[in-house]
């Protein structure tokens, strides 16, 4: 049997992963130290990022060629919209942020550029390319998620536990491996140039997931000019 994509990529992939993890904000919430206002600035982007990134399992399941794939593209589209984004508007209540303000929020350009690159290379190619441009999502807050649950404390922290206890849950976990599975079967036999097609869209989903990180660190919109 050939090699795994998802083996074969991880050693370009694994330091980014390494990169997020060490990022500021992302160490911050480990420890609780973490600026709520930046936090915030997270959450808000990141639901709006959510309802893009949602439109790829979409385009997944129409794009879908059997109905194995059909069904993980749509359990996909599913788990975000009414698992992943009530965490968002539960940590939103707390914050006393309404819905409707957490849905207009106004993407950053670094927001923009990631969920466009994403929503272009799932629209460009096959079935592959979507599950290729949704796998740097999953396996990034995966990785970060168990890393950070290794930190004493950490999971009883009072403002990020729950973050942290969610992205590394056996259910988020399940769902990460859902990802690279998929991924796996499609890319199953294909040539080397069109492996490497898929392997840059991960790489650069990838980079693309740690500039969020730093632009919600840096609490980044737009030039003002
Ligand atoms: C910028 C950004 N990147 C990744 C995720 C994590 N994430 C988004 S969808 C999904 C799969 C299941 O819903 C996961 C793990 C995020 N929230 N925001």
């Amino acid at each position: 049997m050939s090699e795994k994509f998802t083996d074969r990529i991880y050693p370009k992939i694994k330091g980014i992963w390494e990169a997020c993890f060490k990022h500021p904000f992302v160490q911050g919430m480990g420890d609780g130290t973490l600026d709520l206002e930046k936090f915030k600035h997270w959450l808000m982007q990141d639901y709006v990022y959510l309802i893009e990134y949602a439109r790829l399992f979409a385009i997944g399941t129409s794009k879908a060629t059997d109905l194995g794939t059909m069904n993980s593209f749509a359990k996909g589209l599913d788990g975000v919209l009414f698992v992943e984004m009530d965490l968002h508007r539960s940590y939103a209540k707390t914050f006393g942020i309404p819905e409707e303000d957490l849905e207009a929020t106004d993407q950053s350009a670094i927001n923009t550029a990631y969920t466009s690159y994403m929503l272009n290379k799932a629209q460009a190619g096959g079935v592959e390319n979507v599950a290729a441009a949704l796998l740097a999502c999953s396996w990034c807050y995966n990785y970060i998620g168990l890393e950070l649950a290794k930190i004493p404390g950490a999971l009883e922290g009072e403002n990020y536990g729950s973050w942290i206890g969610m992205y590394s849950s056996d259910e988020f976990t399940d769902l990460n491996e859902n990802a690279m599975d998929l991924i796996n079967k499609l890319a199953e036999g294909k040539p080397e140039r069109e492996l490497k097609v898929l392997e840059e869209i991960v790489v650069k989903t990838g980079l693309f997931e740690y500039m969020f990180w730093d632009m919600c660190y840096k609490q980044e919109t737009w030039p003002e000019i």
